[in-house]
């Protein structure tokens, strides 16, 4: 399933122009406040009728200016979360998840009882609203949302009302939801750290238009990005997998480009990781250096360098994947890097999320 949208808008004061698509899997739509996430995703509802352009859904048409086609909401098979979850105070968890399937025309008991587990909320199914935590809450609306058998899922800033620790309870399940059901989800964001996490692809936008837009793992580490997402969030995300929990407490994953060590992991041998590595967390030797702390040294060439008001992003090729690099301009002369040069990179530092940034098949499965 792939959703396509073309539209075109005019605000007093602000043109919303945005072309991009959205393949499965999670598509974060991620910008400054006024950048125009929300009124996208109001167009992909239904809830707003843009001025010209169309709007697909595996080939569904949703709204096409040319021939005045619109869609009402109800009919588009949209499910919705939102900041903050809006259930109904006066049903059970039970009647507000069972609320969306009633809509949508099915009742499948199996279904139910899947999603119940794979959000983990049985236990709650008895309880009304105002008895959940906030994020108990946003669990089942999430449930909700997907009850209804949507073709498409839209989350507007699904954990921005969420403490830090009630997102980090939220994100595994968002994780499964992106793995499992192999629903297109349009996710507006913009917590950098969110998105490196669970998205997939990345639209990124600025006043009313798309600058750039693609799989998660070129947008991240492309340095014409950074300025965008934010020097400090800047970085790559790369594939691994679990090789084996070692006796000393260390993890071992397997990477397209060499071995990493991290403090156990929770998770399955075999199963497969992504790791975020922040550009200023990555240090750049020439040789393989010798009597270093750090267990994490992966080969890798230099792809290019871009000069930043504050130093230099250098983009490394390593094993075919990307891994961005922020170091000095004095240290980029001092080691006279250049395109081809090959180079080891240290990782200070790398953190982990489940799921694979949708590139296995090429590095792994060959092996
Ligand atoms: N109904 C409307 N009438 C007039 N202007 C609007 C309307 N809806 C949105 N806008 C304008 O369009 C621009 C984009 O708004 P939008 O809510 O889509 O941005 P956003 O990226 O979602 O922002 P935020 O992160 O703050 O939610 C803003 O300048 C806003 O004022």
């Amino acid at each position: 399933m792939m959703l396509s949208v073309s539209i075109r808008h005019q605000f007093p004061g602000f043109t919303l122009d945005a072309t991009f698509e959205a393949p499965p899997g999670v598509t974060a739509l991620f910008g400054r406040s006024g950048s125009g996430k929300t009124s996208i995703v109001n167009a992909v509802a239904g809830l707003m009728r843009p001025d010209a352009g169309r709007i697909e859904v595996d080939g569904r048409l949703l709204s096409d200016s040319e021939s005045g086609h619109f869609l009402p909401p109800h009919r588009r098979g949209m499910g919705y979360v939102f900041q903050e979850a809006r259930l109904f105070p006066h049903l059970t968890v039970r009647q507000n998840l069972l609320y969306g399937g009633w809509f949508s025309g099915r009742r499948d008991r199996a279904g139910f009882a899947r999603i119940v587990e794979m959000l983990g909320i049985g236990q709650l199914l008895n309880r009304r609203p105002l008895a959940l935590s906030g994020g108990e809450r946003q669990r089942v609306a999430l449930g909700r949302a997907i009850l209804s058998n949507p073709r498409l899922l839209l989350m507007d800033e699904p954990l921005a009302a969420l403490d830090e620790a009630r997102k980090a309870e939220i994100l595994p399940y968002l994780e499964r939801l992106r793995d499992e059901t192999g629903l297109p989800i349009l996710y507006v964001s913009h917590a950098p750290a969110e998105i490196a996490r669970l998205a997939s692809s990345i639209v990124l936008l600025e006043a009313g238009q798309v600058i750039a837009a693609g799989p998660a793992t070129r947008i991240l580490s492309d340095p014409a990005t950074v300025p965008a997402l934010g020097l400090r969030e800047a970085g790559a995300i790369i594939t691994a997998r679990v090789e084996a929990h070692e006796a000393d407490g260390l993890t071992r994953l397997g990477t397209s480009s060499g071995t990493v060590f991290l403090p156990r992991i929770d998770a399955e041998p075999q199963s497969t990781l992504r790791l975020r590595i922040l550009a200023q967390d990555v240090m750049i030797a020439l040789e393989r250096p010798a009597g270093i702390s750090a267990l994490n040294l992966l080969p890798a060439v230099v792809r290019d360098l871009t000069e930043t008001e504050s130093g230099m992003l250098v983009r490394l090729d390593a094993g075919g994947e990307t891994i961005l690099a922020r170091i000095t301009r004095r240290s980029a002369y001092a080691l006279a890097l250049e395109p081809g040069k090959p180079v080891y990179a240290i990782l200070k530092a790398v953190s982990v999320a489940p799921g694979s940034v949708g590139n296995m098949k090429r590095h792994f499965h060959s092996t």
